[in-house]
């Protein structure tokens, strides 16, 4: 996918002083639900009314969501209130009801973009839209195949598009319902910087308490907004009651986030900036020279392993290796995910430099 400046023209025509708030319902539930929380979103950043109708669920069994019936319900807290409106679409059929129903933003969900069979099928029934189509990221952790639903959208002529970023599924028990990977959509950002990308705290958290802080380190990403589950009585929700905050629990959040801006035009700030960054150059020279000297005493040790035929890896040293680095590590204040992914990446460069002799 290739940057193109216009790919934010949708999102600049908003002309908002602040992040994009997408927010509501996890799932519609009733008519008075719906309307209630649009009526309450009325009065906060929010700029489009969010509600599941058809709600893809790990196992069968649970609330599937309401169906048609839940779209008049947005389209009428659409007349009301003037929100726009926003569901998940996830074939052909759901894209035709949402169009019939004034949908003004379709988004495609996390366990539709793994698949680019169904991706194609609704990028082609979304054929030269002017609505606005928003991709989730897909629930493996793969840029690739994030991008490449993109792709398939604005190669059908749809140009209102952009990316939510709402985690990775993953076995380990961590402290979010899906792992950030924080790195997945820097990358993004580095490829297609003009993308609109938005956050959903919702569905990485898994629990209200983390949402505040999830949203403030997008905004220090450079994140363009957010989509956030928002229900009038969130404990009672039917779907994911756990990570729908109340609307003036959201409006508490916007307020208090630190807004970031890309640069700042002070003098003062340019010159330490500059200088600072003169200074982390010669570092970064200085981090090379010595990669480099010890991928040659690496070399010799391979020649020297080579000539006795003893295997490349020795996992006991390795072992001693990475504990004493993230004791030392942790001196300089430096995180033990850090030392163990950095001297991971050397130990495989050695490795291979070995492997090469
Ligand atoms: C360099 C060696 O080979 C491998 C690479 C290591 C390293 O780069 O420090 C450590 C252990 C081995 O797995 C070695 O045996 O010392």
């Amino acid at each position: 996918m290739k940057n193109k400046k216009e790919l934010n023209t949708w999102l600049n025509a908003f002309n908002l002083s602040r992040p994009l708030v997408i927010a509501g319902p996890c799932s519609a539930e009733t008519e008075a639900q719906v309307l209630s929380t649009a009526r309450a979103l009325k009065n906060t950043d929010t700029s489009i009314l969010r509600a599941g109708i058809w709600k893809p669920r790990t196992r069968p069994g649970n609330f599937e969501g309401v169906g048609i019936i839940g779209l008049e319900w947005l389209l009428k807290a659409k007349k009301e209130t003037g929100l726009l409106t926003a569901t998940e679409v996830a074939n052909p059929t759901h894209v035709d009801l949402a169009l019939k129903h004034e949908v003004d933003v379709l988004w495609l969900g996390a366990r539709t973009t793994v698949s680019p069979f169904v991706v194609q099928e609704i990028a082609e029934a979304l054929k030269g839209t002017d609505k606005i189509v928003l991709v989730k990221n897909p629930i493996n952790p793969d840029l690739a195949l994030w991008l490449g639903a993109v792709e398939r959208l604005y190669k059908q002529n749809i140009s209102k598009l952009g990316a939510i970023h709402r985690g990775f599924s993953t076995y380990q028990k961590i402290t979010y319902r899906n792992n950030p990977e924080w790195q997945i959509p820097i990358d993004l950002q580095t490829e297609v910087p003009d993308l609109p990308l938005l956050l959903d705290p919702s569905h990485i958290a898994g629990n209200r308490s983390l949402i505040f802080d999830l949203c403030q380190t997008a905004l220090d990403l450079n994140y363009d907004g957010f989509m956030i589950e928002t229900h009038p009585n969130p404990d009672e929700a039917w779907s994911d009651a756990k990570q729908q905050i109340t609307p003036s629990h959201l409006s508490e959040i916007t307020k208090n986030l630190s807004i970031k801006r890309e640069i700042s035009n002070s003098k003062t700030f340019i010159d330490d900036l500059a200088s600072l960054r003169a200074k982390i150059d010669v570092t970064d020279k200085q981090l090379i020279a010595i990669l480099g000297e010890r991928m040659g005493i690496v070399k010799e040790i391979g020649a020297i392993k080579n000539k006795k035929n003893v295997a490349i890896l020795q996992a006991k040293r390795w072992n001693e290796i990475s504990q004493k680095m993230i004791q030392l590590g942790k001196e300089k204040q430096l995180s033990e995910d850090f030392i163990l992914q950095f001297f991971k990446a050397i130990h495989q460069e050695s490795i291979r430099q070995q492997k090469e002799y």
